[in-house]
């Protein structure tokens, strides 16, 4: 068993997967030694998580979800801790690895009880109420008992540990079940500390759900084990992203040998009453911390900002000033309606591009460049990333940014294979898709990043990122993205807890 860290790649499993997993290992174990090796791991977590715990308190459900936990309270029974079972499943229905662990924890002398007992800061309770074998469907709601119970573990003030998955959180996507949304709303005042006392003990796979939507709220911490199979033998449906390689830059090299990068972007007040030149400068000055070469703004404001003062070292220029083949463009950050008018030729002469912002809803409406876009997979020295939010990317599919978040992993898979580009769906656990890849899921960030501005300095980043890719193709598009992503939230991870995180801090925390 181990924690789950940002710094290296882990491979995420579908639920259908880890049921294959499982049953493959059922079939070569003796009978009930998964369950056996699951309540171990849960009950070695459960210590270690509360080292002086009084007493834990483990709500069990009716499947084998359930069945880890009653052999866990078992195990903790013997060890000399006061524990207290809520079980909701009865002998007659249970499955048969879960009453064999129910006539465990009974035969030990647990202690059984509707209601959970008090329990303090330094205590524990057990989540073992639903895990894979959630049921999405209408006809599945839960019960009063049930919800009960998760209500109950979720307002205690102790820690709180999730045996395989949050109960109720769709194990592939990250969202909560039908009947279970009301576990989404967290209370902004306490989240910091539910977040510190919550954790997850993920069994035999990973699951996707854990890192992105709800996800990353509902686990907390997130550990692993495999309970002694090798979960490699089954693909898995997408990656956590690790750590991406530090550059090096050889002493023979110049400000060309790192790309230039040509930041399109920033309508003027004039033109609609709102002036979002501050979008481009924000990329741009993004672009120049993360070491391209040159960094050049040209911004859609009519010639109306002459000079960059705060900003020396950024190039003002005019588009038509610009080589779009030569630079790595990233366009549409404040673009507005004027981004309209560079954005076919932007598609047809830019090689390695970065599309944000209003370059994006500018192509959802608009079935020509939304062809130009695609067209440009085919084309070869093309290296696109688009990086939608959960709006921008429900417009680009033509649905809503509900139906995104249902299962962002899927969303951004299919507008990838869509418009042949990598995509970056932003938001907790952004989701980095491209066409023939399993995605990356990325495992930094945190809400302090929910502020103007953020994704502006995100598709500056990565244009600095694809600038220094060796090739301009799909990989270096999807690469770049992943590193970008994965750099931007570790900025925000580490960011002082007294100190503001402001986009245009943000840029300027950005290292090489
Ligand atoms: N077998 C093993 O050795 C191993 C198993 N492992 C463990 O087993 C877990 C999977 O167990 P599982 O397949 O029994 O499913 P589980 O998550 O307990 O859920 C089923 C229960 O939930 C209920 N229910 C479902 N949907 C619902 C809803 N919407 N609303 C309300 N209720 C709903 C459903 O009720 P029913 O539909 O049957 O009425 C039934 O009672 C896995 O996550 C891991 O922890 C690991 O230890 C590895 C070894
Ligand atoms: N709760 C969160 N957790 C992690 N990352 C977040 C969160 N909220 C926002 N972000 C990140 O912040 C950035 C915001 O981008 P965007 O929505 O385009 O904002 P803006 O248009 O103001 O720049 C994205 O990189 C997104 O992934
Ligand atoms: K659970």
């Amino acid at each position: 068993m181990h924690r789950i860290t940002a710094d290296r790649p882990h491979p995420l499993h579908d639920c259908a997967a880890t049921r294959a997993l499982e049953n493959q290992a059922q079939r070569s174990l003796p009978a009930h030694a998964l369950m056996q090796r699951a309540a171990h791991a849960c009950a070695r977590l459960a210590r270690a998580l509360a080292p002086h715990a009084q007493r834990m308190w483990l709500a069990c459900g009716g499947g084998n979800n359930g069945g880890d936990g009653l052999l866990a309270a078992a195990l903790l029974h013997q060890a000399g801790l006061d524990v207290t079972v809520t079980w909701l499943g009865t002998p007659e229905t249970s499955p048969p690895d879960a009453l064999h662990s129910w006539h465990a924890a009974q035969d030990a002398g647990v202690c059984f009880a509707d209601a959970p007992p008090p329990l303090g800061t330094q205590d524990l309770c057990v989540d073992a109420l639903l895990g894979i074998g959630l049921r999405t469907g209408s006809t599945h709601s839960p019960d009063a008992r049930l919800l009960d119970c998760l209500h109950a573990l979720h307002a205690s003030h102790a820690t709180l540990l999730n045996v395989d998955l949050p109960s109720g959180l769709v194990a592939d996507t990250g969202h909560y079940a039908p009947g279970f949304e009301a576990l989404a709303a967290t209370d902004p005042t306490t989240a910091g500390t539910h977040q510190q006392r919550r954790h997850t003990l993920a069994l035999l796979t990973l699951k996707s759900g854990l890192f992105t939507a709800h996800g990353r709220d509902a686990a907390g911490g997130v550990w692993y084990d495999d309970l002694g199979v090798d979960a490699a033998t089954h693909p898995p449906q997408a990656w956590l992203a690790g750590a991406p390689a530090p550059s090096a830059r050889a002493h023979a090299s110049h400000k060309g040998s790192f790309g230039d990068v040509a930041v399109i972007g920033g309508e003027g007040l004039a033109a609609c009453g709102m002036g979002m030149t501050g979008a481009a400068v924000l990329a741009a000055s993004a672009a120049l911390h993360a070491g391209a070469g040159r960094v050049m703004v040209a911004l859609l404001d009519g010639g109306a900002t002459a000079a960059l003062p705060q900003q020396p070292a950024l190039m003002l220029r005019r588009f038509d000033a610009l080589e779009l083949a030569h630079a790595t463009v990233v366009c549409g950050c404040g673009g507005g309606a004027a981004v309209a008018t560079v954005l076919a030729q932007v598609l047809q002469q830019a090689g390695r591009l970065v599309l944000d912002a209003d370059a994006l809803n500018t192509i959802a409406a608009d079935t020509a460049l939304r062809a130009q876009l695609a067209a440009r997979s085919s084309r070869a020295g093309c290296a696109t990333a688009l990086t939608p939010h959960p709006l921008e990317a429900a417009r680009l599919l033509g649905t809503s940014s509900a139906a995104v978040q249902a299962d962002r992993l899927s969303a951004a898979n299919q507008l990838a294979q869509q418009l042949g580009c990598a995509v970056v769906l932003k938001g907790s656990g952004s989701v980095v898709a491209a066409p023939g890849r399993l995605a990356h899921i990325n495992p930094t960030g945190n809400a302090r990043l929910a502020s103007a501005g953020t994704g502006d300095v995100l598709a500056g980043l990565l244009g600095a990122r694809l600038a220094a890719q060796p090739r301009a193709d799909l990989d270096g598009a999807f690469a770049a993205a992943s590193a970008a992503c994965w750099q931007h939230g570790a900025l925000a991870d580490a960011w002082p807890a007294h100190q503001a995180l402001t986009a245009d801090r943000l840029a300027q925390a950005i290292t090489p």
